[in-house]
């Protein structure tokens, strides 16, 4: 069995997949800041044979995780941003600096779709732009959801907002302090994807297919209205490309990956953007 383990800033996901036939057995996940204890919700390591780590906690988080991993697993691979893997080219001026999920996303957008928008809906909503001959042009970083509510402190911090909300509810002015939040910060969540999107692809002349990850991809996903693919398995898309172990892996398979979206002609968007601005 594989562990992929994925550590973000807010929940530590894990999954097992089989090494043999490539399907994932099972998955969890849980918050980072707390320590991995057996139970229900950590993978049992007596069946696991190899580890794959994308971190972007703190270097002590990966440290013990990985010096604890190392005691049962005999290989453990630990994801690092280069400056060049895979086809792609880091943009950012120090390569290594590039948070690890986001240059994995783009790893596995790329390999998926050619040039991509990779959007990571986490503690963080970040969004990374690969030109279609592997350029990574850098990207942008934005509060996600919940970190947004948090920093408002006006007691609507453990009110969510419901994933299974329908874009235009969130759209409506709210009434009551928890709605004027929820609807303000997804406002301000997918109009800056949405923005964002269509600034790069303008600049850059092309229009490029939108992927979606993270713990608020789904919600977010229904606010984004250019078309896209959320692919919930992204980051893992990337560690099977970096370190592809299983046969379907090395015939550059990655597990769960979606159908590429279309995305809209660059003409559609250029006008989109100019009807934004009233032009
Ligand atoms: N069951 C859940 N538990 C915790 N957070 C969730 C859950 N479902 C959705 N979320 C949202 O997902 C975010 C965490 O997403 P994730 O992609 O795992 O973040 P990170 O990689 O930064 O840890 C939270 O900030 C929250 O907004
Ligand atoms: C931007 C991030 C905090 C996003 O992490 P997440 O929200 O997924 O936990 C992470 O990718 C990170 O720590 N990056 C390093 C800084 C950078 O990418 O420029
Ligand atoms: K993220």
């Amino acid at each position: 069995m594989i562990l992929d383990l994925d550590i973000g800033n807010t929940l530590s996901k894990w999954r097992l997949k089989d090494a043999e036939s490539s399907e994932i057995r099972s998955r969890g996940a849980v918050w980072t800041r707390e320590e991995w204890r057996p139970g229900a919700d950590i993978p049992n390591l007596d069946v696991v044979e190899a580890v794959r780590i994308s971190s972007v906690a703190r270097a002590a988080v990966l440290e013990e995780t990985v010096a604890l991993l190392r005691r049962q697993v005999r290989q453990v691979y630990v994801a690092r941003s280069t400056p060049e893997a895979l086809g792609v080219v880091n943009g950012y001026e120090e390569p290594g600096r590039l948070g690890v999920d986001r240059w994995l996303g783009a790893l596995a957008g790329y390999q998926l779709a050619g040039g991509c928008c990779a959007v990571d809906c986490g503690s963080a909503i970040t969004i990374d732009f690969v030109l279609p001959g592997g350029v990574h042009l850098g990207g942008f970083i934005v509060p996600g959801l919940r970190l947004m509510k948090e920093s408002l402190k006006l007691g609507t911090r453990n009110v969510a907002i419901d994933p299974e909300s329908e874009a235009d509810a969130l759209l409506e002015p709210g009434r009551r302090t928890v709605d004027a939040v929820n609807h303000g910060i997804y406002m301000a969540a997918v109009s800056a994807i949405n923005r964002i999107y269509s600034e790069v692809c303008d600049q850059q002349g092309v229009a490029l297919p939108v992927l979606l990850t993270g713990g608020d991809a789904r919600v977010i996903s229904r606010g984004v209205q250019v078309p896209h693919a959320v692919w919930p398995d992204m980051v893992y898309g990337g560690l099977e490309a970096s370190f592809p172990l299983t046969f379907a892996e090395r015939a550059g398979k990655m597990s769960g990956a979606p159908g590429v979206p279309e995305p809209v002609s660059l003409e559609k968007i250029r006008a989109g953007l100019a009807f934004s601005m009233l032009l």
